[in-house]
């Protein structure tokens, strides 16, 4: 038996179109992104994809594309299950700063590191500030020791894999179809566990907002086949955008 599963990161946010770093900062989508939402959820309906259940992260950029993917694709019905593991990478003391203002300061390549590289997390942003998670109600429920302050690639991976085992992997191996709507890092992080991608490979990887990706799994969720729906160019040219995001002017 083996289950297919989808890949969607949400559509263009505030901070996205700002070109801010974001992380868990719990941005809206634009416009835009509530139509980049609605495409997805019309490509995924024109492969005649039925959800069993759909997973996504506690915030709302990416809340809110599934809802609209889902509206899209009338299936408003199907099961929604929020959780933090799903979360963006943390950013930590990056959050909110431009991108291309901060290569400017640091460099192309050192904002390179940070954003691509596997095991490089920015720097930490400090346990007393109003924007650490620890301040946040919605984790409050959580112990305060596996809330971030900044997340590496690795470190992500480390934190999405046991929601992957626990709650989603299951449903797969049971032959469910099953969505999966999350962010840029978090999404990469899924990705390189799947296909098995080097450290080294993974930083030229770029996911881009509200193309979905498709993987058909086999009974022990080896990939028998994965690809972006739509126009694979346009595909391609989105996450080469996603890539020259912090080259500075
Ligand atoms: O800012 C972020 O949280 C992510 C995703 O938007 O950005 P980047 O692509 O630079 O890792």
């Amino acid at each position: 038996m083996s289950g297919q599963l989808v890949l969607l990161r949400h559509g263009q946010s505030q901070w996205n179109l700002e070109n801010r770093f974001t992380g868990w900062v719990d941005v809206d989508l634009t416009d835009t992104g509530r139509a980049e939402a609605r495409a997805a959820g019309r490509m995924l309906a024109a492969e005649g994809l039925r959800f069993d259940i759909a997973f996504t992260s506690v915030l709302q950029r990416a809340i809110k594309t599934l809802w609209l993917a889902l509206e899209e694709m009338e299936q408003p019905w199907v099961d929604v299950v929020r959780h933090w593991r799903l979360n963006e990478r943390h950013y930590g003391g990056l959050q909110g700063l431009d991108k291309a203002e901060t290569a400017a300061r640091h460099g192309d390549e050192q904002v390179h590191v940070w954003r691509r590289s596997y095991d490089v997390p920015p720097p930490e942003m400090a346990a007393d500030d109003p924007g650490h998670p620890h301040f946040d109600p919605r984790y409050a429920h959580l112990d305060a020791r596996v809330l971030p302050g900044t997340e590496s690639l690795a470190l992500t991976l480390d934190r999405v894999l046991p929601y992957w085992h626990d709650a989603i992997a299951p449903r797969l191996k049971a032959g469910e179809t099953v969505l999966v709507t999350a962010h840029g890092n978090s999404l990469r992080a899924l990705v390189k566990y799947l296909d098995g991608v080097a450290d080294d490979v993974i930083t030229g990887v770029n996911i881009p907002t509200g193309i979905p990706l498709r993987y058909r799994l086999d009974g022990n969720l080896n990939v028998v086949e994965s690809g972006y729906l739509g126009d694979a160019a346009a595909a391609e040219q989105a996450a080469q955008a996603v890539a020259d995001q912090a080259r500075a002017k």
